[in-house]
């Protein structure tokens, strides 16, 4: 069983293409950090709520915090939609805003803004708490060709269309740990559904 997860990951990362190099994702968090110090640096700046997304989020997260020099408070919300899957599905919440967030500003803190579903769930339900401001920083921004349901006010980097894994993100569970980011072979994904040219018959009533 180990062995399987072992051989089929390490197949997954041969096929892959380094996009981002380790130093580049670090100079990305750096830009991040940069523009939320400016942001708060204002004597009444405010007391943001730092929120992670967790799990793809925990290793820029990690990298951030240290390098954020204004007083925040931090926790992490749980949702996830890929599942260990490489497409999206309905967006799952596994742990809801704990703390108070009514009248509160907000920095939700996420590795990647893909098609743009999960950032929009999380920020309209944090505004629906009676957030007063949400404020979307993320490591990466794919660009997927097409508009999203979201926009991210801070962004690190721009990702072409390909599925990436490497700082936090995944494919099928593999690969969270790379300090780089490497876009996953097509061929290794798994094939699309393919679309019902004609309506499936309602076995029922037949
Ligand atoms: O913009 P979207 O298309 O909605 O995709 C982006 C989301 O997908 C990933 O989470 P995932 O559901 O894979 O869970 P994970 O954080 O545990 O990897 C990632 O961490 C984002 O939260
Ligand atoms: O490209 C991706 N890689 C890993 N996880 C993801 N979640 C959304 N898009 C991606």
């Amino acid at each position: 069983m180990q062995d399987f997860h072992v051989t089929r990951a390490q197949a997954l990362l041969e096929h892959a293409q380094e996009i981002v190099t380790p130093s580049q994702v670090q100079a990305a968090v750096g830009q991040v950090a940069d523009v939320l110090n400016e942001r708060f640096k204002a004597p009444g700046a405010g007391f943001p709520l730092v929120l992670g997304v967790m799990g793809g989020a925990v290793v820029f997260t990690g990298t951030l915090l240290p390098q954020l020099d204004f007083p925040l408070e931090f926790d992490y919300i749980h949702v996830s939609r890929y599942g260990d899957d490489d497409r999206g599905g309905q967006v799952v919440w596994k742990v809801i805003p704990r703390q108070n967030v009514a009248g509160r500003t907000i920095v939700v803190l996420d590795d990647i803004l893909d098609e743009g579903e999960t950032l929009a769930h999380v920020k309209q339900r944090l505004l629906d708490m009676g957030a007063a401001e949400v404020i979307i920083a993320v490591f990466a921004d794919k660009d997927i060709g097409r508009n999203k349901p979201i926009v991210a006010d801070i962004v690190g980097l721009t990702l072409p269309n390909a599925f990436v894994v490497g700082f936090g993100m995944d494919v099928y569970g593999y690969w969270r740990n790379l300090p780089g980011l490497w876009a996953i072979s097509p061929q290794d994904l798994k094939p699309a559904e393919p679309e019902l040219e004609y309506p499936v018959p309602d076995a029922k009533a037949s």
